[in-house]
């Protein structure tokens, strides 16, 4: 219920069908928000149903388009990301894709909400994880550097162009200066590669995991610029 009975509850519904959904409730929980927002943990289509935005999780994009397409909430999520903001993290970043270079035998399903091409495991097999500072101008106190987690992270392989209202926002690179030695070839320095945090329309990917850190500035970057936009005026 809304805190002074006039502002209503906005709900950001986090995917909860395999991953690191719990730590994106808890960081978002950590936030102190002006306005009143409400996570729940989407697993069907009347869950989906009440929400207002989505988080999909890192975890394994194979499994989760599994998990959704056998708990009939893959065909209301392609729907409910052409109308509603919603952020990927890492799998979810694979997931919000139009195009996936690296899937599984068998395909990837994909919601297809940015027009972006993506590499799953893109930084090669050899690494399954590493961490990188990040300056990102846009977060809450811009001058500290974010930690980025990567595992076995995704990487932009390529952007297609669209109509200028949604077009890309790169909202954070990943300075190939600050990459672990063992990363540092020419293939991995070149654009879009060192995108790593993505804007578009209504819609945000991360190939990292802000969840992962005690930092909440992406999910309050994802609240203040992607969702209560959409409710500025709304009681
Ligand atoms: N940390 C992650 O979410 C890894 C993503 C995983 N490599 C996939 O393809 O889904």
């Amino acid at each position: 219920m809304a805190r002074d009975g006039h502002e209503r509850v906005i709900i950001i519904g986090i995917l909860a069908l395999q991953g690191a959904f719990a730590e994106h409730q808890t960081a978002l929980q950590r936030l102190s928000l002006n306005r009143t927002i409400d996570t729940i943990f989407v697993r069907t289509a009347e869950d989906l149903d009440r929400c207002d935005a989505l988080i999909i999780p890192g975890g394994e994009s194979t499994t989760i388009a599994l998990l959704a397409r056998l708990s009939g909430v893959l065909e209301p999520l392609k729907l409910f990301v052409k109308t509603k903001p919603v952020w990927g993290t890492c799998a979810g970043a694979i997931l919000l894709s139009q195009a996936v270079e690296g899937a599984k035998k068998g395909g990837q399903e994909l919601l297809g909400a940015m027009s972006i091409t993506i590499a799953r495991n893109g930084w090669g097999s050899q690494v399954e994880s590493f961490e990188a500072d990040l300056q990102v101008p846009g977060l809450r106190d811009p001058v500290v550097p974010f930690t980025g987690i990567f595992i076995r992270a995704p990487v932009i392989l390529a952007l297609t162009p669209t109509p200028s209202d949604h077009s890309i926002i790169v909202v954070a690179h990943l300075s190939p200066d600050l990459l672990p030695s063992a990363l540092s070839s020419p293939d991995h320095s070149a654009e879009p590669r060192t995108y790593v945090a993505v804007r578009q329309g209504l819609h945000f990917l991360t190939t990292f995991h802000p969840e992962l850190t005690n930092d909440d500035r992406f999910h309050d970057y994802f609240v203040r610029e992607c969702v209560l936009p959409l409710f500025v005026g709304v009681s």
